[in-house]
């Protein structure tokens, strides 16, 4: 459950989320839409706890978000707006990096500083697991060794969403995610995000496409940072 409640975020002067409250229940696909400028990516920046409150609450299944470190390990997944990508890695190993990063972390906190070669290898084979299959369903299979700076936009948001799936998060915040897709592909990555949904994720999709708003659960509209309902969850 992503609970938000009376969320503002100020950039100096600019009040980019203005006391918004929502909640999104696990299973349950929110659609955010609004002009550009309205402030869905500082919302659901704020909600990955990459942008800090200036006041109001975020919380994600019992987790009162206050950075982005802890957002991650505890499944808050962005698909950031532009992919966020790292263009002089192959495909596979942007997906690869959290799924590392995450299994690091999860060793120093167990204080553990290696698992044995079994245990290791076990890993490093769900992880190559996941990432293949990840890179199958949104269509490149047979890309993963490519540089991102070498994919098209829209193969390069493929992977980004990839990257998003890959990490089997609780909360998946995809940011215009959709943006640079044919109908095709974009009904895939839609199947993908309900996918996410019905394995138990509660999922916030911003967009400028009213298709994208009309196939989820429920839809909110934001303006100069303030949240208005046209479809409630
Ligand atoms: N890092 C930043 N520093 C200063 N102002 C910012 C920053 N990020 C966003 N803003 C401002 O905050 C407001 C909301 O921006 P935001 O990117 O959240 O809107 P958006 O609805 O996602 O827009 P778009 O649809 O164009 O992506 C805008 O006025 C923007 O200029």
């Amino acid at each position: 459950m992503i609970t938000v409640t009376n969320l503002s975020v100020a950039y100096g002067e600019v009040l980019a989320v203005a006391d918004v409250s929502l909640r999104v229940p696990p299973g349950c696909v929110l659609a955010v839409s609004g002009p550009s400028g309205a402030g869905k990516s500082s919302l659901l920046w704020a909600i990955a706890g990459a942008v800090r409150a200036s006041s109001g609450t975020v919380e994600v299944d019992g987790l009162t978000i206050t950075d982005r470190p802890a957002a991650a390990a505890h499944g808050v997944v962005l698909i950031p707006q532009g992919n966020g990508l790292a263009r002089v890695l192959t495909a596979r190993e942007n997906l690869s990096m959290p799924l590392l990063a995450d299994r690091a972390l999860t060793a120093v906190l167990a204080r553990r500083d290696e698992d044995d070669d079994e245990e290791r290898e076990h890993t490093l084979d769900t992880i190559d697991g996941t990432i293949e299959k990840a890179l199958k369903d949104v269509g490149l299979e047979d890309s993963g060794d490519h540089l991102v700076e070498e994919l098209s936009g829209g193969e390069q948001q493929r992977v980004a969403v990839a990257r998003g799936l890959a990490q089997q998060g609780r909360a998946i915040l995809a940011d215009e995610s959709t943006s640079e897709l044919d109908s095709t592909n974009r009904e895939r990555v839609l199947e993908l995000l309900r996918r996410e949904a019905d394995r138990g994720a509660a999922v916030i999709i911003a967009t400028h496409d009213p298709n994208v708003a009309a196939g989820a659960d429920g839809h909110a509209t934001m303006d100069e940072g303030r949240l208005s309902w046209e479809r409630r969850l």
